[in-house]
Parts: structure tokens; sequence; C-alpha cells
């Protein structure tokens, strides 16, 4: 198993979860993180004053998923986030040793 965790823009939301839909995903969690990447943030204007803004709101998705489909996934989020602007994000797939539903106890795949 694999823990795909996708972190993207926050717009992109809606397009990504629809991509995914027909891959029969069980599962996902979403949260509203902040982050930067090798822009170090960005300088914006408002109301006329230029802030340095080091930390730009972000979406991270992480997905637990077997094996046999994690090339999909991380296929169908290349495709459903990208905008070719800087910031669209990055995907990072891990191992996943366990993983366990607490209703029932099952375990590893069955779990998913
Ligand atoms: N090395 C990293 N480790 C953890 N999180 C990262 C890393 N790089 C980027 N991120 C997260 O991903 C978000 C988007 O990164 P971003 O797409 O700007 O990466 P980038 O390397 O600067 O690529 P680009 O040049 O396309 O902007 C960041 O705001 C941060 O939350
Ligand atoms: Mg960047």
């Amino acid at each position: 198993m694999k823990l795909v965790t996708a972190i993207i823009k926050p717009f992109k939301l809606d397009d990504v979860r629809e991509s995914l839909t027909p891959l029969g995903i069980q599962g996902l969690t979403v949260s509203e993180v902040k982050g930067f990447g090798r822009q170090k943030g960005q300088t914006e204007i408002y109301r006329g004053a230029e802030y340095h803004v080091s930390f730009l709101p972000k979406v991270k998705i992480e997905i637990a998923v077997s094996d046999d489909i994690v090339d999909q996934v991380v296929d169908v989020i290349l495709q459903s986030a990208h905008t070719g602007k800087i910031g669209d994000g990055k995907i990072f797939v891990s191992s996943l040793d366990s993983v366990i539903r607490i209703r029932t106890r099952e375990m590893g795949e069955d779990a998913l």
C-alpha cells in the first residue's frame, strides 16, 4: 500500500476530487495547509501596500491506496491539478505499512 500526499492549489480541489472518482477511491483526507516552494512564497500587493507572504495557502490531499492503482492516482492528479504556472504543487508517494479500520479491526487492503 502507498500513501499519496498531494499539495495543490485550493481552487483545484473539486477538479482533483472529480478526477479520482472513476478510480474507485474509498476515502481521502483533505486539509487546508500553508507552505512555500522554491520561490519562497511571493510578494503580494494588498490595498496599495506590498506584503511579503511567506506561506501561501494550499490544500493537502491524502489518499491511502493499493499498489495496483497508485500510478493511476498519481497520473490523474498530475492532469487535474495542473495549470502550468508556478505553485501548482507536488505529489509525494510513500510506503504505507498498515491500515486498520477502527470499527471492524479489518487490516491492510481490506481496510482501505
Ligand atoms: N520539498 C517540499 N517539502 C514539503 N512540501 C513542499 C516541498 N516543496 C513544495 N512543497 C509544498 O508544495 C506547495 C507548492 O509548491 P510549489 O508548487 O510552489 O513547488 P516548487 O518546487 O516551487 O515548484 P514551482 O516552481 O512549479 O512553483 C508549497 O507551498 C508547499 O506547501
Ligand atoms: Mg513554487
